[in-house]
Protein backbone atom coordinates (compact mmCIF):
# COMPACT_ATOMS: atom_id res chain seq x y z
CA UNK A 1 0.00 0.00 0.00
CA UNK A 2 0.84 3.32 -0.63
CA UNK A 3 2.42 5.59 2.23
CA UNK A 4 -0.11 7.12 4.73
CA UNK A 5 -0.75 10.21 3.78
CA UNK A 6 0.42 9.85 -0.22
CA UNK A 7 -2.66 10.52 -2.22
CA UNK A 8 -3.89 7.66 -3.65
CA UNK A 9 -3.96 7.95 -7.74
CA UNK A 10 -5.88 4.20 -8.55
CA UNK A 11 -7.17 1.75 -6.51
CA UNK A 12 -8.03 -1.83 -7.23
CA UNK A 13 -10.02 -4.93 -5.73
CA UNK A 14 -10.18 -7.65 -8.57
CA UNK A 15 -12.31 -9.92 -6.92
CA UNK A 16 -12.24 -11.97 -9.88
CA UNK A 17 -11.04 -12.46 -13.76
CA UNK A 18 -12.21 -15.19 -15.27
CA UNK A 19 -11.51 -15.62 -19.47
CA UNK A 20 -13.86 -17.97 -21.54
CA UNK A 21 -11.80 -20.44 -23.54
CA UNK A 22 -12.76 -21.25 -27.40
CA UNK A 23 -14.15 -24.58 -25.72
CA UNK A 24 -16.64 -22.99 -23.42
CA UNK A 25 -13.99 -24.02 -20.42
CA UNK A 26 -13.71 -20.93 -17.97
CA UNK A 27 -10.56 -20.15 -16.76
CA UNK A 28 -10.07 -18.04 -13.42
CA UNK A 29 -6.58 -15.91 -13.80
CA UNK A 30 -6.97 -12.85 -11.39
CA UNK A 31 -8.67 -13.81 -7.87
CA UNK A 32 -9.23 -11.50 -4.89
CA UNK A 33 -6.06 -9.21 -5.85
CA UNK A 34 -6.28 -5.83 -4.34
CA UNK A 35 -3.65 -2.69 -5.27
CA UNK A 36 -3.27 0.65 -4.39
CA UNK A 37 -1.25 3.02 -6.51
CA UNK A 38 -0.07 6.01 -4.93
CA UNK A 39 0.71 9.70 -6.99
CA UNK A 40 4.36 9.58 -8.04
CA UNK A 41 4.89 5.70 -7.06
CA UNK A 42 6.45 3.29 -9.32
CA UNK A 43 5.25 -0.07 -8.74
CA UNK A 44 6.46 -3.05 -10.14
CA UNK A 45 4.05 -6.02 -10.67
CA UNK A 46 6.60 -8.87 -10.72
CA UNK A 47 4.90 -12.67 -11.78
CA UNK A 48 5.77 -15.71 -13.50
CA UNK A 49 5.09 -16.27 -16.93
CA UNK A 50 1.21 -16.27 -17.60
CA UNK A 51 0.22 -15.77 -13.97
CA UNK A 52 -2.26 -12.18 -15.24
CA UNK A 53 -0.10 -9.49 -15.06
CA UNK A 54 -1.19 -7.84 -18.52
CA UNK A 55 -4.60 -8.92 -17.77
CA UNK A 56 -4.28 -7.22 -14.14
CA UNK A 57 -3.00 -3.74 -16.42
CA UNK A 58 -5.63 -4.39 -18.81
CA UNK A 59 -8.37 -3.67 -15.74
CA UNK A 60 -6.57 -1.26 -13.92
CA UNK A 61 -6.23 0.72 -17.41
CA UNK A 62 -9.94 0.46 -18.10
CA UNK A 63 -9.37 -1.63 -21.41
CA UNK A 64 -10.50 -4.65 -19.83
CA UNK A 65 -14.00 -3.91 -17.82
CA UNK A 66 -15.27 -7.73 -17.94
CA UNK A 67 -14.48 -8.99 -14.63
CA UNK A 68 -15.66 -8.38 -10.45
CA UNK A 69 -14.65 -6.10 -8.39
CA UNK A 70 -13.95 -2.51 -8.51
CA UNK A 71 -11.21 0.29 -9.87
CA UNK A 72 -11.58 3.74 -8.13
CA UNK A 73 -11.59 6.19 -9.85
CA UNK A 74 -13.19 5.09 -13.14
CA UNK A 75 -9.32 4.81 -15.23
CA UNK A 76 -11.45 6.69 -18.19
CA UNK A 77 -11.41 9.83 -15.98
CA UNK A 78 -7.11 9.60 -15.87
CA UNK A 79 -4.92 10.43 -18.25
CA UNK A 80 -2.76 6.89 -19.28
CA UNK A 81 0.00 7.07 -21.19
CA UNK A 82 0.45 2.97 -21.92
CA UNK A 83 3.50 1.48 -23.89
CA UNK A 84 2.91 -1.79 -24.96
CA UNK A 85 6.10 -4.88 -25.64
CA UNK A 86 4.92 -4.45 -29.10
CA UNK A 87 5.66 -0.73 -29.92
CA UNK A 88 2.64 -0.95 -32.34
CA UNK A 89 4.11 2.17 -34.22
CA UNK A 90 2.17 2.92 -37.32
CA UNK A 91 4.31 1.79 -40.31
CA UNK A 92 3.27 4.40 -42.59
CA UNK A 93 3.73 7.70 -40.24
CA UNK A 94 7.31 8.59 -39.18
CA UNK A 95 8.78 8.79 -35.59
CA UNK A 96 7.52 12.49 -35.15
CA UNK A 97 3.87 11.81 -36.63
CA UNK A 98 3.48 8.62 -34.20
CA UNK A 99 3.73 10.73 -31.15
CA UNK A 100 1.65 13.54 -32.20
CA UNK A 101 -1.05 11.17 -33.30
CA UNK A 102 -2.20 10.48 -30.23
CA UNK A 103 -2.35 14.10 -28.95
CA UNK A 104 -5.96 15.41 -28.65
CA UNK A 105 -7.01 17.53 -31.51
CA UNK A 106 -6.36 20.76 -29.63
CA UNK A 107 -2.93 20.15 -29.27
CA UNK A 108 -1.91 18.14 -32.46
CA UNK A 109 0.18 21.03 -33.32
CA UNK A 110 2.37 21.15 -29.95
CA UNK A 111 5.78 21.88 -30.58
CA UNK A 112 7.21 17.77 -29.46
CA UNK A 113 10.74 19.34 -29.67
CA UNK A 114 11.39 19.24 -26.18
CA UNK A 115 10.22 15.74 -25.83
CA UNK A 116 11.73 14.07 -28.73
CA UNK A 117 14.92 15.92 -27.97
CA UNK A 118 14.70 14.77 -23.91
CA UNK A 119 14.61 10.83 -25.30
CA UNK A 120 17.58 10.83 -27.93
CA UNK A 121 15.01 11.26 -30.90
CA UNK A 122 16.09 14.01 -32.98
CA UNK A 123 18.02 12.59 -35.40
CA UNK A 124 15.41 10.10 -36.07
CA UNK A 125 11.93 12.02 -35.86
CA UNK A 126 11.69 11.84 -39.80
CA UNK A 127 12.45 8.11 -39.94
CA UNK A 128 9.93 5.81 -40.42
CA UNK A 129 9.55 2.39 -38.05
CA UNK A 130 10.48 -0.02 -40.06
CA UNK A 131 14.33 2.05 -40.35
CA UNK A 132 14.43 1.34 -36.26
CA UNK A 133 15.98 -0.80 -34.32
CA UNK A 134 13.47 -2.27 -31.51
CA UNK A 135 15.80 -0.10 -28.81
CA UNK A 136 14.58 2.56 -30.85
CA UNK A 137 11.54 1.96 -31.60
CA UNK A 138 10.20 1.15 -27.83
CA UNK A 139 12.02 4.47 -26.78
CA UNK A 140 9.34 6.03 -29.43
CA UNK A 141 6.89 4.06 -28.29
CA UNK A 142 7.77 5.72 -24.66
CA UNK A 143 8.14 9.37 -25.75
CA UNK A 144 4.66 8.78 -27.39
CA UNK A 145 3.43 7.33 -23.85
CA UNK A 146 4.35 10.86 -22.22
CA UNK A 147 3.15 13.10 -24.76
CA UNK A 148 -0.44 13.19 -23.30
CA UNK A 149 1.62 14.20 -20.13
CA UNK A 150 0.04 11.36 -18.15
CA UNK A 151 -1.16 11.01 -14.78
CA UNK A 152 -0.04 7.18 -15.28
CA UNK A 153 2.63 5.64 -17.21
CA UNK A 154 2.14 1.84 -17.78
CA UNK A 155 5.03 -0.49 -19.01
CA UNK A 156 4.46 -3.76 -20.09
CA UNK A 157 8.11 -6.04 -20.14
CA UNK A 158 9.28 -2.59 -21.82
CA UNK A 159 13.16 -4.11 -21.95
CA UNK A 160 12.18 -7.81 -22.85
CA UNK A 161 14.19 -8.97 -26.32
CA UNK A 162 16.90 -6.08 -25.80
CA UNK A 163 20.45 -6.71 -25.96
CA UNK A 164 22.05 -5.13 -22.45
CA UNK A 165 23.04 -2.31 -23.98
CA UNK A 166 19.50 -0.82 -25.28
CA UNK A 167 17.74 -2.25 -22.28
CA UNK A 168 20.22 -0.51 -20.07
CA UNK A 169 19.85 2.85 -22.42
CA UNK A 170 15.69 2.52 -22.15
CA UNK A 171 16.03 1.93 -18.29
CA UNK A 172 17.88 5.43 -17.96
CA UNK A 173 15.35 7.06 -20.52
CA UNK A 174 12.39 5.06 -17.90
CA UNK A 175 14.08 6.36 -14.64
CA UNK A 176 14.16 10.20 -16.44
CA UNK A 177 10.56 9.94 -17.02
CA UNK A 178 9.56 8.27 -13.91
CA UNK A 179 11.89 11.55 -12.38
CA UNK A 180 8.19 13.72 -12.93
CA UNK A 181 7.27 13.29 -9.97
CA UNK A 182 3.44 14.02 -10.62
CA UNK A 183 3.45 10.60 -12.46
CA UNK A 184 2.80 7.49 -10.89
CA UNK A 185 4.44 4.44 -12.51
CA UNK A 186 2.89 1.01 -13.37
CA UNK A 187 5.27 -1.66 -15.13
CA UNK A 188 5.15 -5.33 -15.67
CA UNK A 189 8.24 -7.43 -15.46
CA UNK A 190 9.04 -10.70 -14.62
CA UNK A 191 13.42 -9.50 -14.77
CA UNK A 192 13.95 -8.86 -10.53
CA UNK A 193 16.92 -6.65 -10.92
CA UNK A 194 15.25 -4.51 -13.32
CA UNK A 195 12.30 -3.74 -10.89
CA UNK A 196 14.96 -3.32 -7.81
CA UNK A 197 16.85 -0.69 -10.33
CA UNK A 198 13.77 1.56 -11.11
CA UNK A 199 10.58 0.92 -8.74
CA UNK A 200 9.39 2.30 -5.46
CA UNK A 201 7.82 -1.05 -4.53
CA UNK A 202 7.78 -4.31 -5.55
CA UNK A 203 4.38 -6.27 -5.62
CA UNK A 204 5.30 -10.33 -6.17
CA UNK A 205 2.35 -12.03 -7.80
CA UNK A 206 1.12 -15.86 -7.88
CA UNK A 207 0.72 -18.44 -10.47
CA UNK A 208 -2.67 -18.39 -11.99
CA UNK A 209 -5.04 -17.74 -10.72
CA UNK A 210 -2.79 -14.37 -9.71
CA UNK A 211 -2.66 -13.09 -6.38
CA UNK A 212 -0.69 -10.95 -4.30
CA UNK A 213 2.12 -12.96 -2.57
CA UNK A 214 4.24 -9.91 -1.11
CA UNK A 215 4.70 -6.22 -1.29
CA UNK A 216 8.18 -5.19 -0.96
CA UNK A 217 9.08 -1.53 -0.22
CA UNK A 218 12.59 0.20 -1.69
CA UNK A 219 13.48 3.07 0.28
CA UNK A 220 17.02 3.66 -1.19
CA UNK A 221 16.46 6.67 -3.53
CA UNK A 222 16.89 5.82 -7.80
CA UNK A 223 19.96 6.96 -8.64
CA UNK A 224 21.82 5.15 -5.60
CA UNK A 225 21.05 1.89 -6.48
CA UNK A 226 24.58 0.52 -7.86
CA UNK A 227 25.05 -2.98 -9.44
CA UNK A 228 26.19 -4.57 -6.42
CA UNK A 229 23.02 -2.82 -3.75
CA UNK A 230 20.76 -4.41 -6.80
CA UNK A 231 22.69 -7.79 -6.45
CA UNK A 232 22.41 -7.97 -2.77
CA UNK A 233 18.73 -6.93 -2.30
CA UNK A 234 18.09 -9.53 -4.81
CA UNK A 235 19.76 -12.49 -3.33
CA UNK A 236 17.87 -11.17 0.16
CA UNK A 237 14.90 -11.43 -1.70
CA UNK A 238 15.40 -14.55 -3.81
CA UNK A 239 16.56 -15.88 -0.03
CA UNK A 240 13.27 -15.21 1.57
CA UNK A 241 10.77 -15.93 -1.35
CA UNK A 242 11.82 -18.94 -3.53
CA UNK A 243 9.28 -18.15 -6.37
CA UNK A 244 12.05 -15.13 -7.14
CA UNK A 245 15.33 -17.25 -7.50
CA UNK A 246 14.96 -18.15 -11.30
CA UNK A 247 13.44 -14.11 -12.06
N1 LIG B 1 -8.37 -13.18 -24.23
C1 LIG B 1 -8.03 -14.29 -23.57
N2 LIG B 1 -8.79 -15.42 -23.64
C2 LIG B 1 -8.47 -16.54 -22.97
N3 LIG B 1 -7.37 -16.64 -22.17
C3 LIG B 1 -6.59 -15.57 -22.07
C4 LIG B 1 -6.85 -14.34 -22.76
N4 LIG B 1 -5.87 -13.43 -22.45
C5 LIG B 1 -5.03 -14.08 -21.62
N5 LIG B 1 -5.44 -15.34 -21.38
C6 LIG B 1 -4.80 -16.33 -20.51
O1 LIG B 1 -4.85 -15.80 -19.20
C7 LIG B 1 -3.64 -16.11 -18.49
C8 LIG B 1 -3.00 -14.82 -18.03
O2 LIG B 1 -2.54 -14.11 -19.20
P1 LIG B 1 -1.71 -12.75 -19.09
O3 LIG B 1 -1.33 -12.37 -20.48
O4 LIG B 1 -2.46 -11.79 -18.26
O5 LIG B 1 -0.45 -13.26 -18.27
P2 LIG B 1 1.00 -12.57 -18.09
O6 LIG B 1 1.39 -12.81 -16.67
O7 LIG B 1 0.95 -11.17 -18.57
O8 LIG B 1 1.85 -13.46 -19.08
P3 LIG B 1 3.34 -13.23 -19.70
O9 LIG B 1 4.29 -13.24 -18.54
O10 LIG B 1 3.50 -14.44 -20.57
O11 LIG B 1 3.29 -11.93 -20.45
C9 LIG B 1 -2.78 -16.91 -19.44
O12 LIG B 1 -2.99 -18.27 -19.16
C10 LIG B 1 -3.34 -16.55 -20.82
O13 LIG B 1 -3.16 -17.60 -21.73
Amino acid sequence: MPDAGGSVLLEAHIAQKTYVRPDGAAMEAVRDLHLALARGEFLCLIGPSGCGKTTTLRILTGLDRAFTGTVTPDPARLSIGIAFQEPRLLPWRTVEENIRLVLPPDRRKVDLGGLIESFGLAGHRARYPAELSLGLARRVSLARALAVEPDLLVLDEPFVSLDAQAAGELRRYVALAAARQTMSVLMVTHNVREALELADRLVLLAARPTRLVEEVRLAAPRGTRTADWIEAERARLAERLPALREA
